[in-house]
């Protein structure tokens, strides 16, 4: 199995001059390329705290981080801008996305700002491929606030998709959509899981947290896989 991400004994303690707060205890946690990883827990568990680690914009505490087989635990924020780039898309919540461009410009961005430059035909037909994907091909000319909240979020995947990164990170996808809207950006999800993205969301909502192939739970920084707990037989 290619591993894309490698947490090994990685903890992340806040301390301010009162108090300590070990946000994440020794984690160990590998994700292999094709899979589909949800991580749910309660306010406070550390998921945000995780999030921010695995796409770059926190450093561990102690323990160490791989991506691709590349420790990554230590790099400067230069280094780890790159590596963000590079191998890791996001999405989130709230769409991002930027009101004066159209949606074809909206997710053509990223790759203007790719250290690997595209000539115009490639990136026309990346973008193409990219909001093929997640259906959104008829409003390539339209801005983002004429479309509703589930396709802006489908524009928003595109967008991550478009540099193609080794993994996708998804932080409450739905959380600003209706059911119907949010049951739509799921299909998308485990979609592009089908066609080979390798997908880690976190989520709330256990319904979608379910979609997902392997679901781990966080509590209190410690992260576990429900299904390989053994449950201990009472006798009666
Ligand atoms: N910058 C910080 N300084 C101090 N403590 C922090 C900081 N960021 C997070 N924490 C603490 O670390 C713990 C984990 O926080 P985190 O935001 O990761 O939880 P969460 O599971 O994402 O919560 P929620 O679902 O409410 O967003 C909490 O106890 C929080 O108070």
């Amino acid at each position: 199995m290619d591993s894309i991400i490698k947490l090994s004994q990685l903890s992340k303690v806040f301390e301010t001059e009162e108090l300590q707060t070990h946000a994440l205890k020794d984690i160990n946690l590998t994700i292999n390329k094709g899979d589909y990883v949800s991580i749910s827990g309660p306010s406070g568990c550390g998921k945000s705290t995780l999030l921010s680690i695995l796409g770059l914009l926190d450093m561990p505490t102690s323990g160490q981080y791989f991506v691709e087989g590349r420790d990554v635990s230590q790099l400067s924020l230069d280094e780890a801008a790159e590596v963000r780039n590079e191998k890791i898309g996001f999405i989130f919540q709230s769409f991002n996305l930027i009101d004066e461009l159209s949606v074809f410009d909206n997710v053509a961005l990223p790759l203007r700002y790719h250290r690997e430059k595209q000539s115009d035909q490639a990136m026309k037909e990346r973008v193409t491929w990219c909001l093929e994907q997640v259906g959104m091909t008829h409003r390539a000319s339209h801005k983002p606030n004429q479309l509703s909240g589930g396709q802006q979020q489908r524009v928003a995947i595109a967008r991550a998709l478009v540099a193609d990164p080794a993994l996708l990170l998804v932080d409450e996808p739905t959380g600003n959509l209706d059911s119907k809207s949010g049951d739509m950006v799921m299909d998308v999800l485990e979609r592009l899981n089908k066609n080979g993205t390798t997908l880690c969301m976190v989520t709330h909502d256990p319904r979608y947290a379910d979609m997902a192939r392997t679901q781990l739970k966080l509590s209190d920084g410690v992260i576990f896989n429900p299904a390989n707990m053994t449950q201990q037989k009472v006798a009666v």
